[in-house]
């Protein structure tokens, strides 16, 4: 029972669980972009995604398992033959691999979900554990809803899987059902109980439909003595999230004098992570967000101005700089050159394919620079995603709009765009010049999709600020985001409906081949 490690594990899994946020899908570039900046941000393990789930997500932990060297990289799979060898399959290239198998255990879902006993389900998730040490001696195993399983028969099965070979237990608080005290008590509890519980590492993974995923899991390390923590970037998961990494990794090291854990994350890379998270998702982070929210640092009351002027500690307990927030400086300008465009891009931790790729990079930001005075670090990073998701071979690529409106009339826009390498035209008019640009493409596309979301934020201050947009929409219960950034947000808006109109094209090709 004793916890002889004081090094916390940091797992995350915003490419499996952040991903299962409606809209949030990723494609596998966009995928490969955040492991490699996890893999800056020097988290533990990466769960990559569910290689069983979908041809796509197999790809996504295949590239990425040749890629990252540093982390662990992670499949999930259930509890059966066909998709722990799928797992196993795409994690081949990794050089540290992990298999995640789970099996709920609470009576509700093997009643009612699974439709089997429990004799069963003991059966299953020791065959599954057996099966997936095969493949790799790194086995974590979760019995999903797990804080509402029955105590006895948590003991039976995890210490059966432990016997099988599993090295960590993922104790699962699925539906954010727990609170703290009772969930590190079950947890503490647990490795009393269980006569081989040493033998593996305890792990928290807890949603947040109470807002408490994260004071669960510190209660679970503290109480419970786990020593891996699930999480994900800006808190996305499930329903209403995930335990947040950046509110994790910034409590235990803020509260050293209490938690007196080590963590082995770069906590200036913070930030950069959670912007490239929230652009590529569309998700974007509240301004009163712990740690990478806008307003985390800021400070508006003269009391409170007064103090930090005097002596910052008065009212700050982290130093913005040390999660990763630097100052919105002006960073380059239409005279830079290509030198000092490179060694932004590396500051800023941007990784480009190829070298043909920094220089199309280059030619859009002096084209931007052309249009606008001072460019930020948020305007290149935009720029980046922009330039790498054109280059990801999409079906439908925007090429130019052009839109008119007045008080006077109803707005109409005409957009080119390409639609299987042909180049179409199309014309619009709607109740405003972004529902002109959607009209003037779904004459062409009639893609049927229903639009859910559109917001516009501004990338960065003043009103020559790049907008970046997001559209959310749903099709044949399928939910996509697009984002789109420019100058004009009404092409931001054309770009957005265009990325996740691809989104939408490539989940339902995959389910039907034949369209
Ligand atoms: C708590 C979590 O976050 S768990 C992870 C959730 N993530 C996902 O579901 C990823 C996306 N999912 C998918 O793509 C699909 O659901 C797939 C590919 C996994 C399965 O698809 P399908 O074969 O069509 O099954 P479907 O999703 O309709 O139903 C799930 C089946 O898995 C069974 N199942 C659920 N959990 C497990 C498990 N851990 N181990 C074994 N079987 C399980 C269910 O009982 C059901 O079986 P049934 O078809 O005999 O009734
Ligand atoms: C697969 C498990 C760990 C999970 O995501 C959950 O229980 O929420």
């Amino acid at each position: 029972m004793a916890v002889d490690s004081n090094k916390l594990i940091i797992f995350d899994t915003t490419l499996r669980d952040g991903e299962q946020s409606p809209g949030a899908s990723m494609t596998r570039d966009e995928k490969i972009r955040i492991a490699r900046q996890l893999e800056r941000l020097k988290v533990d393990i990466i769960e990559a995604g569910f290689a069983a789930a979908s041809q796509g997500d197999f790809e996504s932990i295949h590239a990425i398992s040749g890629i990252i060297k540093d982390a662990t990289v992670c499949s999930l799979s259930r509890a059966n033959d066909k998709d722990i060898a799928r797992a196993a399959e795409a994690l081949k290239p990794a050089a540290r691999k992990r298999i995640h198998t789970f099996l709920a255990t609470s009576p509700l879902h093997m009643e009612k979900k699974l439709r089997m006993t429990p004799d069963q389900v003991f059966e299953q998730a020791k065959i599954a554990v057996r099966y997936a040490r095969q493949f790799t001696d790194d086995v974590e195993f979760s019995p999903e809803d797990g804080s509402r399983s029955d105590m006895d028969f948590l003991c039976r099965v995890i210490e059966a899987v432990i016997k099988e070979g599993a090295t960590t237990i993922n104790f699962a608080d699925t539906v954010g059902y727990a609170v703290p005290e009772l969930y590190g008590n079950m947890l503490r509890t647990l490795r009393e109980r269980i006569p081989n519980s040493d033998k593996a590492v305890w792990s928290v993974h807890c949603h947040n439909d109470l807002g408490m995923g994260v004071a669960n899991s510190l209660a679970g390390v503290m109480i419970g003595g786990a020593r891996q923590v699930e999480c994900t970037i800006n808190g996305l998961g499930e329903r209403a999230g995930n335990t947040a990494l950046e509110e994790i990794v910034m409590a235990v090291r803020t509260r050293k004098d209490y938690f007196n854990l080590e963590i082995g994350v770069d906590a200036t890379q913070i930030v950069p992570t959670s912007k490239l998270v929230s652009q590529i998702t569309g998700f974007a982070v509240q301004p009163n967000k712990s740690v990478v929210g806008a307003n985390a640092f800021a400070h508006a009351s003269g009391i409170h101005q007064d103090g930090v002027l005097k002596a910052r500690d008065t009212y700050e307990i982290m130093r913005a700089e040390d999660v990763g927030w630097s100052a919105n400086k002006i960073v380059l300008g239409k005279l830079s050159g290509r030198n000092a465009f490179k060694q932004r891009l590396e500051e800023l931790g941007i990784t480009m394919e190829s070298a043909a790729d920094t220089d199309a990079a280059f030619i859009r930001f002096k084209e931007l620079a052309d249009r606008k005075s001072e460019i930020f670090d948020e305007d290149i990073m935009a720029l980046v995603s922009d330039e790498q998701h054109s280059h990801e071979h999409e079906y439908y690529n925007f090429v130019s709009l052009t839109q008119q409106s007045s008080s006077a009339s109803k707005p109409v826009a005409s957009v080119v765009f390409s639609m299987g390498g042909k180049e179409e035209i199309c014309k619009g008019e709607g109740n405003g010049p972004v529902d002109a640009i959607v009209n003037a493409i779904e004459s062409k596309v009639a893609s049927g999709a229903e639009l859910l979301l559109f917001s516009v934020n501004a990338i960065t201050t003043g009103t020559e600020s790049q907008g970046e947009v997001t559209m959310r929409l749903s099709k044949a219960g399928r939910i996509v985001n697009g984002v789109g950034a420019d100058l004009d947000i009404v092409v931001a808006s054309a770009k957005a409906y265009i990325s996740a109109l691809n989104k939408l094209h490539s989940k339902i090709e995959k389910l039907n081949p034949q369209l």
